[in-house]
């Protein structure tokens, strides 16, 4: 239950995966899912994100834990929850020959009450490509026709492995506005991802795993709060960081010097700028390449692989 009373979607209990060798990809993870919200598994590579995503799909049994999917074990229960779930998985593997629509259409067959192929297609912007053989897709458009594939049927709960990986920026924003779209009449989706800018924009909450373990989880500003800003820029030749006013006053805990390029850390990034912009100005010093930025999820995940001994 969450705190509003409502049932979790996706409920995970002290999840473990061990595969054949005895490696265990993922080590007791709990986390929970609530009706229409967008959770995303963030993680270094090799995390355990596919590892528990496709224990999610019921695709193979947890070497110990606990999983919920709308109520049901999806592994033991498959049958119950499949119908009523949607899953991009990282490779689509569709037969190459096959036309968009075919392949549409071919899915359409397997999958109960499913919604038009035209409609599907549609919403990933592939409707021009009906007549395309696969084959002759670009990388990005195969990601789009798996997740007109995962949408077919009208799913309650959405699994996204890496939506966007291979998409430009465009596409990767217009698969965002799909997704939120979709949360928002009322689907439950769970994504992994690699790009923090996806999770920091996307996620309502999220995990950051890392060796098989949930190292932060939280709303995005949940899971910043409490990370350094940054402030950057470019002193003009002759000046020098000790010409600044003194930083350990202004909550810089770190700076470092590239060059003639200076990079703050600081906990009080208000006060830190408004500090050097003022010295700036009445110096009639020139700031190049000025670049100030709040704490982001970008800081949290390096800091946390950091904290961990990887090099990020
Ligand atoms: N079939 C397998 N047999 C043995 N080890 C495996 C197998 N599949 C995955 N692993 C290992 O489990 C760990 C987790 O892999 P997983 O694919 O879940 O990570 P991930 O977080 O999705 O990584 P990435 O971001 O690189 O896709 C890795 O160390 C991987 O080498």
């Amino acid at each position: 239950m969450d705190k509003h009373g409502h049932e979790h979607v996706i409920e995970v209990t002290d999840l473990r995966r061990v595969y054949g060798g005895g490696f265990e990809a993922v080590r007791g993870i709990s986390f929970s899912v609530a009706p229409g919200e967008i959770f995303a598994l963030l993680g270094t590579n090799g995390a355990g994100k596919t590892s528990t995503v496709e224990l999610l799909e019921g695709l193979a049994e947890p070497a110990g834990g606990r999983i919920r999917v709308l109520g049901h074990d999806p592994y033991r229960e498959r049958a119950a929850v499949r119908p009523r779930t949607g899953v991009m998985l990282q490779e689509g593997g569709f037969p190459a020959e096959l036309t968009v629509a075919e392949t549409a259409r071919m899915w359409a067959g397997c999958t109960s009450g499913a919604r038009p192929e035209a409609e599907a297609l549609g919403l990933v912007g592939l409707a021009d490509k009906h007549a395309v053989r696969v084959k002759q897709l670009s990388g990005g458009e195969r990601r789009r026709l798996d997740l007109a594939l995962a949408l077919l049927g009208r799913p309650e709960v959405l699994f996204l492995d890496e939506p966007t990986t291979g998409l430009d920026a465009e596409g990767r924003r217009a698969t965002w506005e799909l997704v939120r779209e979709l949360r928002d009449a009322g689907t439950t989706v769970l994504l992994t991802t690699h790009y923090l800018e996806e999770a920091e924009d996307l996620a309502d909450r999220l995990a950051i795993l890392h060796e098989g373990r949930i190292a932060a989880s939280g709303t995005p500003a949940e899971v910043t709060a409490g990370r350094p800003s940054r402030m950057s820029f470019e002193l003009p030749e002759g000046y020098f960081l000790g010409d600044l006013p003194p930083l350990a006053h202004l909550g810089v805990r770190a700076h470092e010097t590239d060059g003639r390029l200076v990079h703050l850390s600081t906990t009080e990034l208000q006060r830190t700028a408004t500090a050097v912009l003022t010295w700036a100005d009445r110096s009639g010093v020139p700031l190049h390449r000025l670049d100030v930025r709040s704490a982001s999820l970008e800081e949290a995940f390096l800091g946390i692989a950091r904290e961990h001994g990887v090099a990020a």
